[in-house]
């Protein structure tokens, strides 16, 4: 059986040194990170990521500055709050909670944040670094982040490993095959045009699911003793749950369990893990500017 990577459990470690980082940098300086969470719409599943956000930050210590704008507002009104908050020198990290709604281009929204602010690493210009050899972007994706701190922290080693990546979405996918890759892995990634997918995941080390598929990734897909990481969160019917629904990753937990050598769950693995990176993230921009202006 698999050892089952408790990502609530490792999330909850480095938030409470993030925390006791946020408590010295604060008698130091008397100053605290600032975090802008930039919501448009009322998306059920953007609007519970968004109060997971805000509490967290509440919880270690980081101020966090609330943007709520309807689903209609105009692409220059959001611009004009993004400019705002780049110019806030309380605020040292923004993010603008994906996706967003249709009438809104979101690569152009995303290029407005200040690079030094980008905490979520999706300015195009934070991507190309990470995409170059020799060059680092100022932040890395919170899930891919996530996912690499999630391999490190249970001793699986990624130089010179097969490693396939599920999926090629700008937010996870793509950054987190660009980081296997900087990490020194042989990368493969895999997606809907992919024929025969199982072929390439069976010869993978580690693997790293997101496709947004319910349970597509089955055992026999899987090599024995490989490091599976599980970025899906689909909500499948379940009438014998009280909300009449319950989350379950890309991969069959229960039959993969039985092959690998580690595997993160759903829920409790990646997500905890994804916020925790952005608050890292968010201390590293706050650290960053106190450096800059002391
Ligand atoms: N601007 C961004 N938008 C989006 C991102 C992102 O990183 N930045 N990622 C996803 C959503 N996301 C964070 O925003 C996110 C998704 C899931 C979780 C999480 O903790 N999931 C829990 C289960 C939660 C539940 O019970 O509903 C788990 O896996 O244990 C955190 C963050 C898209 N948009
Ligand atoms: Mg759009």
């Amino acid at each position: 059986m698999a050892t089952v990577i408790d990502g609530k459990a490792i999330a909850q470690t480095i938030r409470s040194e993030i925390a006791d980082e946020i408590r010295l940098l604060s008698q130091k300086y008397g100053k605290v990170p600032g975090l802008a969470v930039v919501i448009v719409g009322d998306r059920k599943d953007s609007q519970s990521y968004v109060r997971m956000k805000r509490k967290s930050c509440a919880e270690l210590g980081i101020k966090s500055f609330d943007v709520d704008l309807p689903e209609q507002v105009s692409e220059a009104e959001l611009i004009k709050k993004v400019h705002e908050l780049n110019a806030n020198p309380d605020v040292h990290g923004i993010l603008v909670q994906l996706p967003l709604p249709k009438h809104l281009n979101e690569e152009k929204v995303l290029s407005e944040i200040s690079l030094e602010k980008d905490v979520d690493g999706f300015h195009p210009l934070n991507i190309g670094k990470l995409a170059m050899k020799g060059r680092d972007p100022l932040f890395l994706p919170c899930t891919p982040k996530a996912c690499i701190e999630l391999l490190q922290q249970s001793g699986v080693s990624i130089k010179g490993k097969r490693a396939v990546v599920v999926g090629r979405s700008n937010i996870v996918g793509l950054p987190a095959s660009l980081l296997l890759l900087k990490a020194d892995a042989t990368v493969s990634i895999v997606h809907s045009h992919t024929s025969q997918p199982e072929s390439i995941i069976r010869e993978a080390d580690i693997v790293i699911a997101a496709a947004g598929q319910p349970m597509m990734i089955k055992g026999s897909w899987i090599k024995p003793g490989a490091a599976v990481i599980d970025v899906g969160t689909n909500a499948v019917d379940d009438p014998t749950k009280k909300t009449g629904y319950r989350l379950v990753g890309d991969v069959d937990f229960a039959e993969a369990s039985k092959v690998a050598g580690w595997i993160t769950p759903v829920p409790g693995g990646v997500g905890p893990m994804t916020v925790t990176m952005l608050l890292k993230n968010t201390l590293e921009g706050a650290r960053r500017y106190i450096a800059q202006n002391n």
